[in-house]
């Protein structure tokens, strides 16, 4: 796959129809009296009455079962005999779920076998997978021994951050100049002007890092990005805990602090402003909707283009190993499982179908498993 040459295709030419005079948003939205409604996860959930036909809405696109599901309670800490139990169950699920998804770290020496030989390019997601959730998305520092380990793994294999936060930001956050920066979801890569030297030295990442591209395949959807930052911001400004992030190529509208009845009218927003922007599109992450242009375009891709610029793509003496916690780290998993291209692995703490081949529960085991794939390399295990 010729991704470089074929950099302008992204984009679909679908026009754009922005009108914001069009844009009703849901005052009246706002209950009258609050029904409760039982959603098909079996939670109980207080909507809005039915007044303008979102209700409706609510329940043929299925969007609010698709916020819940993407953001699953968190744990509850264990106090009597039958939470005890519970607690037990729910570990016994877990144990039979890692059976189709074994742990990176108890399974490290299948993983360092396929490996030998081969060189390992790393992909790392950044929220969840480097820095554990929190509730502030401003304040998710990674641990000063989760960028050490970074910092190690990125001397011994050429490494790359692909989140969904502005490619700034995210810099921001990991401070580390020896990898390379993906952004907005891979639609705002930094990458390589040279490509690694094929002789089986790696050249420095840092000295590359001096020249670098930048590849932004919705350049042209920023204007229209910040006007919905905008109006989402006004439109969700009334709404206890919502907040919006502008992520450059795309919007996040967080909804992790907003009491759970009031989910709906967060949805609502969002799902009326897309009715008016049919060239962006919304996707599910945790406690939070994502607003981005409806390019063919994601991290999987984002994965594939990085693996191009470095001379690194279609090789069978290299293994991409991508860790990430999120929906959208899926489609990175697909890519690689496609024809076996390389290792996905799954951070999270509670079963969920995925196209990993591994699992990790939190952040504190991924900086575990790069410390070890770094310890297997200066060991020359690898
Ligand atoms: O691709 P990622 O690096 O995983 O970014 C995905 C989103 O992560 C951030 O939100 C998530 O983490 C926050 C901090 O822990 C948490 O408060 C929020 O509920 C999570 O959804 C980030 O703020 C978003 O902009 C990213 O799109």
């Amino acid at each position: 796959m010729d991704l470089k040459t074929n950099h302008a295709s992204p984009v679909l030419t679908e026009s754009s129809s922005v009108n914001i005079s069009r844009l009703a948003f849901r005052q009246n939205m706002l209950p009258c009296s609050s029904p409760t409604t039982v959603l098909s996860t079996g939670l109980h959930l207080t909507v809005p009455r039915k007044k303008t036909g979102v209700l409706d809405d609510v329940r043929s696109t299925g969007w609010l079962d698709a916020m819940i599901a993407s953001s699953p309670p968190p744990k509850r800490v264990t106090r009597d005999a039958n939470e005890k139990d519970g607690a037990a169950d729910t570990e016994l699920s877990y144990q039979t779920w890692m059976v189709k998804y074994p742990s990176g770290l108890n399974t490290f020496e299948k993983i360092a076998d396929h490996a030998k030989g081969k060189r390992i390019v790393l992909f790392l997601d950044y929220d969840g997978t480097l820095s554990p959730i929190v509730d502030n998305p401003d304040f998710a520092f990674m641990h000063k021994s989760m960028r050490d380990a970074v910092k190690r793994a990125a001397n011994c294999f050429p490494t790359a951050i692909i989140s969904g936060r502005s490619r700034e930001k995210v810099l921001d956050f990991v401070k580390l100049t020896n990898l390379y920066y993906a952004g907005s979801h891979g639609m705002d890569i930094m990458y390589p002007i040279h490509k690694i030297s094929s002789d089986g030295h790696t050249c420095p990442v840092e000295k590359q890092l001096k020249k670098f591209n930048l590849f932004q395949p919705a350049s042209e959807f920023l204007p229209m990005i910040d006007e919905v930052f905008n109006i989402l911001v006004e439109a969700t400004k009334d709404i206890a805990g919502a907040t919006v992030e502008n992520n450059r190529f795309c919007v996040s509208v967080h909804f992790r602090n907003v009491d759970m009845t009031n989910w709906p009218m967060v949805g609502g927003i969002v799902h009326d402003m897309l009715k008016n922007y049919p060239r962006l599109r919304l996707t599910h992450g945790r406690k939070v909707l994502e607003i981005r242009p409806i390019i063919d375009w994601d991290k999987g891709k984002a994965v594939m283009f990085l693996l191009e610029s470095l001379g690194l793509n279609e090789r069978d003496d290299v293994l991409p190993i991508y860790v990430g916690d999120d929906r959208t780290d899926e489609d990175a998993f697909k890519v690689l499982r496609e024809g076996n291209r390389g290792l996905g692995i799954l951070v999270s703490s509670i079963p969920k179908e995925s196209s990993a081949y591994y699992s990790l529960r939190n952040p504190s085991e991924v900086e575990m498993f790069l410390k070890r794939l770094v310890r297997c390399k200066k060991s020359h295990a690898l």
